[in-house]
């Protein structure tokens, strides 16, 4: 596989080594996250992105499908300093590009400074750098995505019954692109949940006779999930709501915020974040390229340490409870997997429950 191309935003080709065949464009975007490959790889917020790893090596412990996020890669390929034959074989077997044996930290201190650039990639026998540039040259922005949802979500409801005898709490989970194990984290704490379509209504969300709404992660723009949003408007005040990381930006768009572009986002599994009330510091999971700006008409209680952008939105008038850092972790800490009883002590059935 001799050729192995990636040409960045402003016409500059870098050469690498090609190790799975195909052509790709898509944002570049870097994780600093140095285990869960597997974790990574499968999370559907990485939907139209390329994907560079900051950390060196790349597939030392293998491939395992019981660590996947979903049923196959979001990323449109894959660039590291080394990926292991195992890593290699995988993205082939999915056909997703790859290369690897470039100097990574160029590229990721190139991001940092200039923000997540278009790229495209060609690799393979034939590939030259002008394949490249040809694959740059038609890729979209990332906001111009606006079926974005439909890529993603699953297109019909389903049912994920919760552990235990007795389930005295049911989630409707509006799929904007799901990690699995948000999914696994609410039903390890005996909810239901039912996985609706992004484009959901609120037909849809009254038929399941959710206790609450909960809005999950997803690729691009918050803004090109218009109908998720929508829903929001329509039960604030109704059911508890709650979402995490594309969840809280919808979410603080509802409720009159504002959402924004990062430079380069925050991707990784050590991000610092403070609660604001107790002061206490723990190290979050984050993938995200977008902020919100404005919280509107709810409280930011948690900041992020380095930048202080918000992370944790709330009101307690309305049961509203967001995250934009992963508490599901996978890959990364799992210091605030509590957000997931939290969420559920907002229900009115567990409230009524814990009260006798
Ligand atoms: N992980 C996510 O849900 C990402 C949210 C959104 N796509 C962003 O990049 O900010």
């Amino acid at each position: 596989m001799p050729g192995a191309y990636v040409a960045l935003e402003g016409g500059h080709v870098v050469e690498a080594r090609g190790r799975s065949p195909g052509t790709a464009c898509g944002e570049l975007v870097f994780t600093t996250a140095y285990t869960g490959y597997e974790e990574s790889l499968t999370d559907p917020s990485y939907e139209e992105q390329v994907l560079t790893f900051s950390y060196p090596l790349i597939g030392n412990y293998g491939v395992r499908e019981e660590r996947f996020e979903s049923d196959r890669v979001h990323p449109r390929a894959v660039v590291a300093r080394e990926l292991t034959e195992d890593v290699a074989e995988w993205l082939e077997a999915e056909g997703v590009p790859a290369v690897d044996h470039l100097d990574t930290r160029d590229l990721v201190g190139g991001i940092r400074e200039q923000g997540a650039m278009k790229c495209g990639i060609a690799v393979g026998e034939n590939a030259t750098p002008e394949d490249a540039l040809a694959e740059l040259e038609r890729c979209p922005g990332m906001s111009d995505h606006d079926d974005i949802g439909e890529q993603v979500s699953v297109s019909e409801h389903e049912i994920h019954p919760g552990d235990g005898d007795e389930t005295d709490t049911t989630v409707a989970l509006i799929d904007c692109g799901a990690k699995g194990s948000i999914i696994d984290s609410l039903v390890e704490r005996g909810a239901d949940v039912h996985v609706l379509p992004h484009d959901a209504t609120a037909a849809d969300v009254e038929g399941v006779d959710a206790d609450v709404l909960f809005v999950s992660n997803g690729p691009g723009d918050p803004a090109n999930f218009e109908a998720a949003q929508k829903l929001v408007e329509t039960f604030v005040g109704e059911l508890p709501l709650a979402g995490i990381c594309l969840g809280q930006q919808i979410i603080a768009r509802a409720l009159g915020g504002t959402t924004e572009k990062m430079d380069f986002g925050h991707r990784g599994v050590n991000q610092p974040v403070r609660d604001l009330e107790s002061g206490q510091v723990v190290m979050t999971t984050q993938n995200h390229g977008y902020t919100v700006a404005d919280p509107g008409d709810l409280e930011v209680t948690q900041i992020n340490v380095n930048d202080d952008t918000p992370e944790g939105l709330e009101s307690d008038d309305l049961d509203i409870l967001t995250r934009q850092y992963h508490p599901e972790a996978n890959p990364g800490p799992n210091d605030t997997l509590g957000f997931f009883d939290d969420v559920l002590s907002m229900a009115p059935r567990r409230r009524l429950v814990a009260a006798d």
